[in-house]
């Protein structure tokens, strides 16, 4: 006989918190919304932290290398989406990875005997206007100098003159050698009043950069996601076929963390390439997994050595998995099930395996919930789409700015290919929709909004870490009617708010 669960299973939006005393200590600046990526034994500190508890989820419409840089400068992780070949996949990590903060590999590059003309169209491409100039013209050639763009005058010179005639010259360059400090390399910015520092290796060849304009970015973003070499950290989406090409092709790109990308992860296919990563790269590269609902889906994949597991099938907004195949769970009872497993895995083994919510965060005080309820990190779809970084085009849609979101199993994203492995293309059936969401702005401002109500609500349950959090909150279920008593109501609103969607 079947297994029936008579309990309904119910959403983020069936809950509230109840506030908790909080002592004078409990204020937002206090609170720390850092929190565990990836696996770790008891006692010991995870290899990746996130800096707060969000994600970008593994979608077209969503994590692409603008939204990762940005993401990553403020203190979360973005997976670069795996529907594309692996070489577009692992060129997309590998620019997220070039645009370190701190050094910078030179990106342009000429020789003495280029002209002008050439030092314009590179700009043009790059968008960068400090040009290395090395006898080879490449980024590891001997630096003989710099041309920036205070060496010329467009509209007073030839377009075919030198480069060798307007550079500023190696000896008149102030430059600093390989194995030099950040920090002793911000100093010689800041004292000779420049605005690039080229850093040389013994022999005279370029190292690469360091920028005033980083350094300003540091300041202002204390977040930062930064691997050990000062770049930015970024994960990528992969699936449970191609991994064997795939994988390999990511690592070597600088991807620092991976995920199991599927609506539904309690299968083999997923435990056959968990161990194949972890064999391959003894233990080394790190991998989430999922999706699953329950228990012995959590179970059963952090057994299989999943870095983090990821709960949650058929709660995203442009989900219809469970219109179309009947599987799922209310997002809240899923998250709540596999984090008391998660915690009765840990006291067993005394290994912490991370939990991430993904899909179904409406209102930024489900973050909240979802991490009351155990949650270590949410991740985030229709959020992150609406913000400029999105790799979508702004259009205007009957007077209303939005941006285009569209689900990982729609047709529009399977384009790509994978799907058709089998050749049953004819059979195939859509399991999400293409879609608008209202334009939000940029990424920066958004997220400090959100992380400032999470904070204010920890405060309120007497919480100044996500642990503490986890173990204080008191979580009320709510009737129907107290949902709306919630909400602005028996008044003639002004104007109609939308501001937390
Ligand atoms: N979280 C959610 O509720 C949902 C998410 N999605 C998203 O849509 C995208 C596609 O998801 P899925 O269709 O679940 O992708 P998938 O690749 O995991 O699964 C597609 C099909 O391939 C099978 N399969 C997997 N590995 C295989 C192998 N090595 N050999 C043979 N067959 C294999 C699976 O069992 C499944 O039937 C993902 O981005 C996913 O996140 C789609 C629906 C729901
Ligand atoms: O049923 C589905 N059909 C799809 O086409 C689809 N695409 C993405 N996803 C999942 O939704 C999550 C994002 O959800 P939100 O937009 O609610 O943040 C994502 O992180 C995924 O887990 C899909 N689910
Ligand atoms: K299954």
């Amino acid at each position: 006989m079947a297994t029936y669960i008579n309990e309904p299973a119910h959403t983020f939006n069936e809950y509230l918190l109840i506030p908790g005393y909080s002592d004078t200590n409990c204020i937002p600046a206090n609170v720390s919304l850092k929190t565990p990526l990836v696996k770790f034994k008891k006692g010991e500190k995870p290899a990746i932290t996130l800096n707060i508890p969000m994600v970008s989820a593994i979608m077209q419409a969503v994590s692409g290398e603008r939204l990762a840089v940005e993401l990553a400068r403020n203190g979360g992780v973005s997976f670069i989406y795996g529907s594309q070949t692996p070489e577009e996949e692992a060129a997309m990590v590998a620019r997220v990875k070039a645009q370190k903060a701190g050094f910078v590999p030179s990106d342009s590059n000429l020789s003495p005997e280029n002209t002008l003309a050439d030092v314009l169209a590179l700009k043009a491409k790059t968008g960068h206007s400090t040009v290395a100039i090395t006898d080879d013209g490449t980024s590891g050639g001997k630096l003989v100098g710099i041309v920036s763009s205070r060496d010329y005058r467009v509209s007073r010179m030839d377009k075919s003159e030198k480069v060798k005639n307007f550079m500023t010259p190696l000896e008149k360059l102030i430059t600093a050698k390989y194995g030099i400090t950040l920090s002793e390399a911000n100093d010689i910015i800041w004292d000779n009043k420049i605005n690039s520092l080229p850093v040389l290796f013994e022999d005279g060849k370029l190292y690469g950069f360091v920028f005033r304009k980083d350094y300003d970015s540091h300041q202002e973003n204390p977040n930062e996601m930064l691997d050990a070499q000062k770049r930015f950290i970024v994960g990528a989406g992969i699936n449970s076929r191609d991994y064997e090409e795939r994988v390999p092709k990511l690592v070597d790109a600088g991807a620092d963390v991976l995920c199991i990308d599927s609506s539904e992860g309690f299968s083999e296919w997923q435990k056959i390439t968990l161990n194949w990563i972890h064999e391959k790269y003894n233990g080394k590269v790190r991998v989430g997994a999922g999706n699953v609902v329950d228990r012995d889906g959590f179970l059963f994949l952090a057994k299989a050595g999943a870095d983090f597991v990821k709960v949650g099938i058929g709660g995203g907004s442009i989900c219809i998995t469970r219109e179309t195949k009947g599987i799922g769970r209310g997002q809240a009872t899923a998250l709540i099930e596999v984090c008391q497993a998660r915690d009765e895995y840990y006291k067993e083994t005394g290994i912490y395996v991370p939990v991430c919510s993904d899909g179904g965060i409406v209102y930024d005080h489900h973050i909240t919930l979802a991490l009351a309820m155990g949650a270590d990190f949410v991740m985030l779809g229709r959020y992150f789409a609406r913000f400029d970084e999105s790799p979508t085009q702004k259009r205007t849609v009957g007077g209303t700015v939005v941006k285009e979101y569209w689900g990982e199993g729609s047709n529009r994203a399977r384009n790509w290919g994978r799907y058709d492995l089998d050749g049953s293309k004819k059979l195939a059936f859509e399991e999400g929709v293409d879609s608008y969401v209202p334009y939000a702005g940029p990424l920066k401002e958004n997220v400090e909004k959100t992380c400032a109500k999470i904070k204010a609500t920890m405060c309120n349950c007497g919480a100044i870490t996500i642990p503490e959090l986890q173990k204080k909150a008191k979580l009320t279920l709510v009737s129907a009617t107290s949902i709306v008593e919630g909400g602005a109501h028996d008044v003639i609103r002004k104007e109609k708010d939308g501001s937390d969607r």
